[in-house]
């Protein structure tokens, strides 16, 4: 939902939860586990229990389920409640009841656009005053919104970035957020996140484009490794300033980016913090094709509708096999990259560097 949407209000919360009782259709146990998970989330914030044991099936699923939601708002939690709520009492509804537009309903998110057109999900980056640096809360949102698009009936889905950015990358001020056990404790939910944010993509079901609209960082950058193509303006740059900031790799590519453009240009990027231009990063394989930033929206929309129209489960299946070699491994990588970080984060080296952009005195 946009920052301007009214939010949910306590009444508003208590009806979903009794139109949640009056629902004809059983919605499935991912969605109600969906449900059960921010409920929890609006109504007692984190998951704080001890994790139920291996064996102990449906409440590790529960546990699971809220326990992804990591320290996402209760205000937000519940206004997803309310709108996922919401979704279920109107698809329910006799289509003749429907108003035209009504399949339109609000965003569910603060900090994404998510729409569904032509067979295509654009999850767009939606906090261009801030260069679409990611928060917290848009991590999660962006969880979210991949789970949802991974099982909805669109072909494709697009990631891209509203303004004149793709995203700046982790927003800085998420490490000024200090829970009660301090840095520690901030680094471990950090990494934990990091963790299940790249297995998101690790897992994407269906192929996932990004449509990089503008300057990408940090994170911006790494997950594009992961994506199945990558297309560009002419005015996008990539840089992965890790050494500036103190930091180390994530999102795989101390494996994904030596593997797509060879140890030494991989180096130049991870290590030394080399900006490549879009040109630049299509030579090495990162990016798949450019376009003139004049055309570049009307160019890659013509050609993305045309692969939308293609059979949805041949394109699953091919990127299952494409994939399924990998994926253990991406997400070995995965967790060694996050333990390396929540070390390094504790580091002054990154401290400095936060310190430094966050006073202005320092910006890349
Ligand atoms: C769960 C945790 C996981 C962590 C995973 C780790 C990931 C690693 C990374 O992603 S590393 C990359 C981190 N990103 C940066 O270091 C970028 C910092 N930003 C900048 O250097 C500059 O803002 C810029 C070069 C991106 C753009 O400069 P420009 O001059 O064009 O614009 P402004 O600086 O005025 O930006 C406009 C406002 O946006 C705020 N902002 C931009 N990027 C970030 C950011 N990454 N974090 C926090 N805030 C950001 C900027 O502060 C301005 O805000 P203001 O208008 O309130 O002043």
């Amino acid at each position: 939902m946009s920052g301007t949407a009214m939010r949910a209000s306590q009444k508003d919360f208590e009806n979903a939860m009794n139109q949640v009782k009056l629902l004809k259709k059983d919605p499935g146990n991912e969605v109600k586990l969906k449900l059960y998970a921010l409920y929890k989330q609006a109504t007692e914030g984190s998951c704080t229990m001890p994790k139920p044991g291996v064996f102990d099936l449906v409440n590790k699923a529960k546990w699971d389920a809220w326990n992804a939601l990591g320290s996402l708002p209760k205000e937000t939690a519940r206004q997803n409640y309310v709108e996922l709520v919401s979704s279920l009492t109107s698809a329910s509804q006799p289509s003749s009841q429907v108003e035209p537009g009504a399949d339109r309903k609000p965003s569910a998110y603060e900090t994404l656009e998510v729409t569904s057109e032509d067979g295509i999900t654009k999850i767009m980056f939606n906090r261009p005053t801030k260069k679409n640096a990611i928060t917290t809360q848009m991590y999660h949102e962006i969880m979210l919104a991949l789970k949802a698009a991974g099982k909805d009936d669109s072909s494709v889905t697009v990631l891209t970035g509203n303004g004149d950015y793709y995203s700046s990358g982790n927003d800085l001020t998420n490490f000024t957020d200090l829970p009660p056990g301090g840095p520690e404790e901030k680094a471990k939910n950090s990494a934990i996140l990091l963790r299940d944010f790249i297995d998101c993509f690790i897992d994407f079901p269906k192929p996932l484009i990004a449509v990089v609209n503008g300057p990408a960082v940090g994170i911006s950058v790494t997950t594009l490794g992961l994506c199945d193509a990558v297309y560009a303006t002419d005015r996008a740059t990539f840089h992965t300033p890790f050494s500036h900031l103190g930091q180390s790799p994530e999102g795989c590519s101390s494996y994904t980016f030596p593997k797509i453009m060879g140890p030494s240009k991989a180096t130049e990027m991870l290590i030394f913090g080399k900006k490549l231009t879009a040109r630049e990063a299509c030579a090495q394989g990162l990016v798949t094709e450019v376009f003139p930033d004049s055309t570049f929206q009307k160019e890659v929309w013509t050609r993305l509708k045309a692969y939308a129209k293609l059979p949805p489960n041949a394109m699953r299946i091919s990127k299952e096999i494409m994939r399924s070699r990998e994926k253990e491994k991406l997400r070995a990588i995965n967790v060694e990259e996050c333990n390396v970080l929540q070390e390094r984060w504790l580091s002054d080296e990154c401290m400095n560097a936060v310190m430094n952009f966050l006073s202005r005195k320092a910006k890349l």
